[in-house]
């Protein structure tokens, strides 16, 4: 199992009073499959996210288990946590410009982490980087790795970061909102892209959205966030057909009435 979360509390402590976000969360990742992590905002999906990768320091109390590649991250030291973050997993946010240093080259950009924390030499690392931005989808890749994130759309950015994801070969991806600020043209290309990933390489994903039209397209399964609590899992097939928690109702039928009517 890639992700595997047990039991997971989490309450951040910095306040005058304990903040109780996640509420006994239990998911589970395995090599291949695409799982769904959906919830409106607050509900606590990126909360989770950045507590599966041990982002937080001593503002938040974490009980249960998160095992990642086979390794518990609750209790695990900075070390430990630091060396599966690097080899294992990738992360890719909503936005593209807070993962890429504006005052750098692209190509630098890419190419220091494999270089640096992987040990490459710097030519083999730019020419890995060089197959990925082609293989996502980006035009004249030569040029792209001389330029600066500013001169980039918003879409061809996310590509960049979609590449850098994948440069290291991790096993697992946490997509959070990845594809949300794309139009829907580039939206399906970069949901091909980590499809070919999870077929072709075994690569396992959670992908973290608020739409779960979305989510029910893609997903093998999904698990449905709400306050901290997941309230339901959902699976193929059958996927919506199954759903009887009010709150999944609720968020199946405020789907926007053109996409409704676009299904019937
Ligand atoms: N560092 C923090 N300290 C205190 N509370 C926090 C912190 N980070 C998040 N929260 C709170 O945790 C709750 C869940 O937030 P989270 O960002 O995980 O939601 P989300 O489902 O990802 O929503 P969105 O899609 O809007 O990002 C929110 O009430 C938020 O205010």
């Amino acid at each position: 199992m890639l992700l595997d979360i047990n039991e997971l509390h989490l309450s951040f402590v910095g306040g005058d009073e304990p903040a109780h976000i996640l509420k006994g969360i239990d998911l589970h990742v395995a090599a291949g499959e695409l799982v769904g992590l959906v919830g409106e905002s607050g509900s606590g999906k990126s909360t989770s996210v950045r507590a599966a990768l041990r982002l937080y320091g001593d503002e938040a109390e974490i009980t249960g288990s998160i095992r990642v590649d086979g390794t518990e991250m609750v209790g695990a030291d900075a070390a430990t946590c630091r060396r599966l973050r690097a080899e294992s997993v990738a992360l890719v946010q909503q936005d593209p410009r807070a993962a890429l240093n504006p005052v750098r080259r692209i190509g630098d950009s890419l190419a220091e982490r494999l270089v640096r924390v992987h040990g490459k030499r710097r030519r083999d690392a730019d020419e890995r980087i060089l197959a990925l931005l082609t293989e996502v989808g980006l035009t004249q890749p030569e040029r792209r790795m001389r330029q600066y994130p500013h001169e980039l759309s918003g879409g061809m950015l996310q590509r960049v970061v979609i590449a850098a994801a994948l440069s290291t070969d991790p096993k697992l991806v946490l997509a959070d909102e990845a594809t949300s600020a794309l139009d829907v043209t580039t939206q399906a290309e970069i949901i091909a892209i980590f499809q070919r990933q999870i077929r072709e390489r075994g690569l396992g994903m959670l992908f973290i959205t608020h739409d779960l039209h979305l989510a029910g397209a893609i997903c093998d399964r999904i698990h449905v966030l709400q306050q901290g609590e997941i309230v339901e899992t959902l699976g193929r097939p059958g996927l919506f057909a199954e759903a009887r928690h009010p709150y999944t109702r609720s968020l199946i039928e405020s789907a926007p009435a053109l996409e409704r009517r676009a299904q019937s």
